[in-house]
């Protein structure tokens, strides 16, 4: 497949194909919205959904969250506003605003590993055990000494198994069912109605996201990264909000 030419649309920026031939596939946190010391704490900047419902008019509706959290978190964050989310990396997926979630046969984290996890982090204080489907984060922003204790209980626990993979996340280690990715996501989306057949735009801001940007450019798309591409995430949803006003 080629490469598709950019557009007028790039003028400030780097490239997207015009927006009636686009489909956008976006990143949450880093991306969408900054960082914030908890997960629980992210802000929607004023003026992002109305970005975001602009752009979802102009390209027909294909617009996607692809993210490494649970799609439950985007529909709070974000409610009724992408047509797909693909949650935990890829592991789930819901396809259109009134579909249900996919069902997913995954093994659970063993609840030996849970237990462990939950007294780890309650040794380190401002440290936080997230459950996933099929996985976990334990995470150390508020306490960064807790960096190597949190890496090395995970590298026990998977120590002899193949079936979860360790991850790293921002200030967060994360265990994640083996094989599953972003592109995985990107790929599923841009087989189906209202993707198909459109130029796909991912853009993310951490490593789970290079599977993304990978997935975007072999299917002839763009992927661009945070802070490569767009120095900041406030820089890509200036951008952003740019391809909306200007269509
Ligand atoms: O794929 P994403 O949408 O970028 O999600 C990646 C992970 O984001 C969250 O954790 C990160 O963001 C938090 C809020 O800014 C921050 O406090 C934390 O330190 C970061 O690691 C989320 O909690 C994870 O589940 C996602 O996998």
């Amino acid at each position: 497949m080629t490469t598709p030419s950019p557009s007028a649309y790039s003028s400030s920026g780097p490239s997207a194909p015009s927006l009636d031939r686009a489909a956008f596939l976006l990143d949450f946190d880093g991306t969408l919205v900054d960082i914030a010391p908890t997960p629980d704490s992210v802000q929607v900047e004023p003026g992002l959904i109305d970005t975001l419902l602009r752009l979802r008019d102009l390209c027909g509706g294909a617009l996607a969250i692809v993210t490494g959290r649970p799609i439950a978190q985007i529909d709070h964050f974000l409610p009724g506003i992408p047509t797909a989310v693909a949650g935990e990396h890829g592991l789930t997926l819901r396809r259109s605003p009134d579909g249900a979630e996919e069902p997913v046969s995954a093994s659970p984290i063993p609840t030996a590993w849970q237990q462990q996890a939950e007294a780890l982090v309650s040794q380190f204080r401002d440290t936080a055990l997230e459950r996933k489907k099929a996985g976990l984060v334990l995470h150390y922003r508020g306490n960064p000494a807790a960096e190597t204790p949190f890496r090395s209980a995970i590298e026990t626990w998977l120590s002899g198994q193949d079936i979860f993979e360790i991850h790293p996340s921002k200030m967060a280690w994360e265990i994640r069912l083996a094989g599953i990715h972003k592109g995985n996501a990107v790929e599923a989306l841009m087989a189906q109605a209202p993707f198909a057949g459109r130029i796909p735009v991912f853009v993310g801001d951490d490593v789970t996201d290079m599977d993304g940007v990978r997935a975007a450019k072999a299917l002839g798309g763009y992927g661009y990264l945070i802070p490569d591409d767009f120095r900041t995430a406030h820089d890509f949803r200036a951008w952003l909000a740019h391809l909306g006003e200007n269509a």
